[in-house]
């Protein structure tokens, strides 16, 4: 069964309590939290104060993914804020490898997080030490953008490597995720399927989250 992250970059910033008390009825597995700093990407949402608030309202892992530069310097912010999942970006931190083990040590799981335009062979040398290899099917930065089928290909690739290397890190896919496409993502080898616009802006959230579980 697939597993679901819905991402709250789509839910509403002025009524975040509310969109929580729709996950937590819902049978999504993880909640997904774009940090976006105005650097990495254009975009800017909200830092560990926030996400710190967010933390009692929900038993939920939190899958933090950081689009931000240098990671490396608030890791134990976002640890302290309640982050389970922390992932970073390759091209935003200068010393990789380091950063994945202080996430580590911190007791976390580790993500590294591939844009569009980059290869799984950037990170060949890593991935024994991953928990999460995040997929981006859209360029980052923004909800509601179209998803990038080559990605579909990379999916097949990583799973392969995964398969060959006896890796046990798992496959997310994020960006441009929708009920009508999520069958041929979840067949070419993702494990995890973040979904903001196609969770937040269906009419029926919770249905939504759950058509996204059926799928079979
Ligand atoms: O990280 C990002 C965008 O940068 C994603 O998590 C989006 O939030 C996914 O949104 P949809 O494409 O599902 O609307």
């Amino acid at each position: 069964m697939a597993l679901i992250a819905p991402s709250i970059l789509s839910a509403n910033f002025a009524n975040l309590e509310r969109d929580f008390d729709l996950l937590n009825q819902s049978a999504c597995d993880y909640i997904h939290i774009d940090v976006m700093d105005g650097h990495y990407v254009n975009n800017l949402t909200f830092g560990p104060p926030v996400i710190s608030h967010l933390r009692p309202l929900t038993k939920k892992p939190f899958d933090v993914h950081l689009m931000i530069d240098r990671p490396e310097r608030s890791l134990k912010a976002y640890k302290e804020a309640g982050a389970d999942f922390l992932t970073v970006h390759t091209d935003a931190t200068i010393h990789l490898h380091r950063t994945i083990q202080e996430i580590k040590e911190m007791g976390l799981k580790a993500g590294v997080a591939l844009n569009p335009a980059q290869s799984p062979e950037e990170i060949r040398y890593i991935l024994r030490d991953l928990d999460l290899v995040l997929l981006m099917s859209v360029n980052p930065g923004f909800g509601g953008q179209s998803f990038v089928p080559q990605v579909l290909d990379k999916i097949k690739e990583l799973k392969d490597i995964r398969t060959q290397g006896n890796y046990s890190f798992k496959i997310e896919v994020d960006g441009g995720v929708k009920l009508d496409n999520a069958k041929e993502v979840l067949n070419a080898g993702a494990d995890i399927l973040v979904a903001g616009s196609a969770v937040f802006n269906a009419p029926d959230p919770l249905k939504r989250i759950q058509e996204f579980k059926d799928i079979q």
